[in-house]
Formats: structure tokens, sequence, C-alpha cells
């Protein structure tokens, strides 16, 4: 039998037991709250920034490697998590709300005066302001029916152009370099959609509004210096320079924009939707209300258009600049294509949309350059909307997310050789696009801030494609070596390369559907 003491020694130790586990379980919460997820040393003032090198999408992925899918580096004054693989459909669409903001960065306050909604941050607002953007883009190009014809009949014109001009610069050139050609076709198909009117190649002041587009994409780019070195911009460097000459092309792309946005209200008709710009203001400038209070006027037309065409602009032509290189890189690839294409479309008709369904190998095509190249390899900067989590990791509220949409996409634990360029990975035995796969190609991002434009884009770049491959033959310059380096940004662009363009029948069958008339310089309706 015990005695009393003892009892009283037992219970003492007891609580004594008790209060240390409950002690030691706050403490293992606590740490738990503050596990940090790992990453490299950073050096004082400029953090791991200089080690990031020329291409920071392949700096992170090497780092994956090292510290698993979840990192931290710190770029100047900022901690900043890198997602890789698996953790982005983990944190962004598992974990939507929590890292769907944009960072307070300094460059994202000056697009469109701090009204863009893709630079935006994450509230009642925004969500408001995506809804009104993602249905004028809908209305007005994949939507139904009526809304895809004419969208088809805008890319059928501006392929037309692009042909006559291909094969106008292969007569006077042998060999010429397409960036330009690619980058006005896209953006012309987009002012259709926009604004009703489409220019000249030769119109100097078109081409001078969409090629600073890669200037805004050199900035806006994760890793972008002058954000996480603020005080960059207080004395003479070469990065005060390049923030000067940002908010310059900003404010220039702004004039352009809301000048467009002027002429429609001018000439706008009650009743009739000519475009996107037409189709944003009835529905703002009456004004629109939302939850929590959200309300957004008129002034918030010229920021929205500005989103879509300046969004689409890059992203588009870049993707068209690297199918033409693709094509003329591996001439098999473009062989198997035109073998595909005209079994499926005959001679004397021209591709449509609704041959999508029949030409299997050539959407596998698209995929596999969205894969391969990944274009777009990370994101718009993200940051944390709360206190939240992801892998067991505490992420403070406020902190910068970069997106590494490359690591999902080069991932050798996910896709067989990822780094050979291969269509077929798409293909089943049976000749069938593997959709289910497809889905794993990581371009458009996923979640809250997945991309308003990827139905148009899959459509336009289809439809490139097949009526190119269907029309003409691609060769490359036999006197240059063809590379497929790239400079880096929020896009990655094919440095130059030069090719040749022959006709494989004749202009009839577009020349008979669209009958496009150049004016000279200036807008054409
Ligand atoms: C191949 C073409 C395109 C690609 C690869 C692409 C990719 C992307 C990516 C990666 C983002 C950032 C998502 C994030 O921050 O997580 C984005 C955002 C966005 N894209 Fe695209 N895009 C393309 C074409 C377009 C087009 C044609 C439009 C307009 C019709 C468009 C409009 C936008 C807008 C407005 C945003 C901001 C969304 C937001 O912050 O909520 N994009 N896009």
């Amino acid at each position: 039998m015990l005695a009393l003491e003892d009892l009283a020694g037992v219970s003492v130790r007891s609580s004594l037991l008790l209060s240390l586990s409950v002690l030691l379980l706050l403490l293992h919460l606590w740490l738990q709250a503050q596990r940090r997820p790992p990453g490299p040393f950073p050096w004082p003032v400029v953090g791991n920034a200089p080690q990031m090198g020329a291409a920071p999408h392949r700096y992170f992925s090497r780092l994956a490697r090292r510290y698993g899918d979840v990192f931290q580096i710190r770029l100047g004054s900022r901690a900043v998590v890198v997602l890789n693989g698996d953790a982005i459909r983990r944190a962004l669409v598992q974990k939507g709300a929590d890292f769907a903001g944009r960072p307070d960065f300094t460059s994202f306050r000056v697009v469109s005066d701090g009204r863009s909604m893709a630079f935006g941050d994450y509230g009642p607002r925004w969500k408001l302001h995506r809804r009104v953007a993602h249905a004028a883009v809908r209305a007005l190009s994949a939507g139904d029916a009526r809304a895809r014809a004419s969208f088809e009949r805008h890319v059928l014109s501006e392929v037309t152009l692009l042909l006559r001009r291909f094969l106008r610069r292969t007569a006077e050139e042998t060999f010429f370099q397409p960036h330009a050609d690619c980058l006005v076709s896209t953006a012309n198909i987009m002012s259709a959609l926009c604004f009703g009117s489409r220019y000249s190649h030769d119109d100097r002041e078109f081409r001078q509004v969409v090629g600073r587009n890669a200037d805004f994409t050199r900035t806006v780019g994760a890793g972008s210096i002058v954000d996480v070195m603020p005080w960059l911009q207080y004395f003479p460097n070469p990065i005060q320079t390049l923030y000067r000459q940002f908010t310059e092309l900003n404010r220039e792309f702004s004039g352009f924009v809301r000048g467009k946005v002027a002429e429609h209200r001018r000439s706008a008709a009650a009743g009739v939707t000519r475009d996107m710009t037409d189709a944003l203001i009835f529905a703002l400038d009456k004004g629109l209300g939302g939850a929590a209070g959200a309300f957004l006027g008129g002034e918030y037309v010229s920021p929205t258009i500005s989103d879509i065409f300046g969004a689409s602009q890059d992203t588009l032509s870049t993707a068209l600049h690297w199918i033409v290189l693709i094509l003329v890189r591996y001439p098999e690839v473009q062989t198997q294509l035109r073998v595909e294409v005209d079994k499926v479309v005959a001679r004397s008709r021209l591709p449509t949309i609704e041959d999508q369904a029949r030409l299997p190998y050539v959407m596998a095509f698209i995929y596999e350059v969205m894969r391969f190249t990944s274009f777009v390899p990370i994101t718009i900067p993200h940051s944390t909307t709360s206190d939240t989590s992801i892998d067991g990791y505490h992420i403070p509220k406020n902190t910068v997310v970069f997106i590494n949409q490359w690591s999902n996409n080069h991932n050798p634990a996910k896709w067989d050789r990822p780094e050979v360029f291969n269509p077929l990975r798409f293909m089943s035995q049976d000749d069938v696009l593997d959709k289910d796969l497809a889905s794993n190609v990581l371009i458009f991002s996923v979640g809250k801030r997945r991309c308003i434009g990827e139905d148009l884009s899959k459509i336009q770049l289809f439809l490139f494609t097949s009526l190119l491959v269907h029309q003409c033959t691609f060769t490359a310059d036999p006197s240059q070596p063809l590379r497929l380096d790239y400079e880096y940004g929020l896009t990655l662009k094919p440095n130059p390369y030069r090719i040749a363009v022959t006709l494989r029948d004749s202009m009839d069958l577009l020349k008979e559907a669209v009958e496009p008339q150049p004016r000279g310089d200036g807008a054409q309706s």
C-alpha cells in the first residue's frame, strides 16, 4: 500500500509531467507555425538576386531539386517563396484565396495608375473587376457560335495578310526574321476584338505601341530588381533608367487606349456592341456594384481594356514566334502536321474551328510547344492574402510568391525525357489527344488568377497552325544554325532566326474567304 506522502509525490509528478507535455505540445505547435521553407543563404542587401542569372526558372528548378517544391529565397529586402511542381496546384487550387494576392510592387502601381485588374490585389473589387473583364472576353471571342465565327473571320484576315507579307519578304530578302510580323499580326487580331480596328503592318504608331510590350514584360517578370530594391530608383544607374522607360511606356500605352475609349464613347450607339470596348462601356459607365460594397465606374473601362489588350499581345505573338521556329527546327514535325491536316481538310477548302476535334496531332503539337518552351515560365508574381501554410511550412500574410510553371512542365517524374520535343507524347495509341495529360501542361496558371484568355488563345493558335501548314511551307536559313535559346522576361522570347516561306498552291482560297483591303498608314475598320 502507498503511504500518504507517496500518493502526494505521484500526483505532483503527474501534474509536472502533464504540464511539461502541454508545454512541449505548445512549443511544437509554435515551432510548426514558425517553420519557414528552407532555401539558400542570402547575401546582405542583394539577397539571392545575383545567383538567379539569365534564366531564373532554371535556377529555381535546380533549387527545388535540393530543397523540395517549396523553398524560400531573398531578393533585396523581400522574402520570396517559390512554388514548384505539384506544390503549385496544392497552393493555387486547394488554398486559392490565400495565394491570390499581388505584391505591393512599385511597378505594379504604375500600370493603369493602380487600376489594373491583372496587377491589382485580391479582394471584393478585384473579383468584380475580373468578372467584368472575363465576360467581355468571352462575349467577343469564344462565348457562343456567333462570337466564334466573327473571331474566326478576324484570324483568317490576319493569316492572309501575314502570309502575303511572308511571301513578299521571301521574294525580296530570300530569308527574313518573322518576329515583328508575328507581333503585328497577333496584336491586330486583338485590336479588332478590343477596338474594332486593324492596322497596316507599316503603321508606325501601332508598331511602336505593340513593340514596346516586350519592355513591359521585362520589368514585371519575376526577379525584376526595381521592385525588390526600390531605393535603386533614387540615383542614376541602369535600373533607374529601365524604371523610367517603364513608366514612360505605360503612359504611352494608356494614352493610346484612352484615345480609343474616348472615340468609342463618341460613336457608341445604344444596343449595338461592336467590340470589347463597347461591351465594357455599357457594363461600367452606369456603375456596377458587387459584394461587400465593391463598385466599379466608367474610369475602369480603359484599365480593363488595357489589361486585355496588353496581356494578349506579348503572349500570343511569342507563342506564334515559337511555333514558326519549331516548324523549321523540326521539319519532320511540320511534315507530320501537313499530313494530318491534308487528310482531314481537302485542298478545296480552309481549316476551320470545327476541324479541331479531327486534328488531334495539331492540338498535340500546340500543347507540346507550350510545355517544351514554357514561354511564360513564371507567372505574374503572387502574394499571400493571409497567414497560411503549404506542405507544413508557415507563410505569413503579404509574402511574395513566385509560381515556377517551367518546373512542372520539365519535371522528369511527370514527363518522359522532358527536354525532347515530341508532340506524340500527347497522342494515345488510338490516335486520340490525351486530354488528361494535356491538362498537366501549366502555362495559363491555375486557381483564382488563371488566365482569362486561355480559350481564345487555344483557338487562335489552332487556327494559325492549321491554316499555315495547309497553305504554305516554312524553311530555315541553312547559313545560320537554328538555336532554341531565348531572352528572359515574363515571356521567354526566341532569339532572332531567319526563315523563307513558300506557297503550297495559290492564295485563292484565302482571298475568297476575306478579301481584306489594307489602306496605307493608320487604322482600318
Ligand atoms: C498563349 C497565350 C497566353 C498565355 C500563355 C497566358 C498566360 C497567362 C499567365 C501565366 C497569367 C498569370 C496568371 C497568374 O498570375 O497566376 C495570365 C494572366 C492574365 N491573362 Fe493571359 N495568357 C495568354 C493570353 C491571354 C489573352 C489572349 C488574354 C486576353 C484576352 C489574356 C488576359 C490575361 C489577364 C487579364 C490576366 C490577369 C488575370 C488575373 O490577374 O486575374 N491572356 N495569363
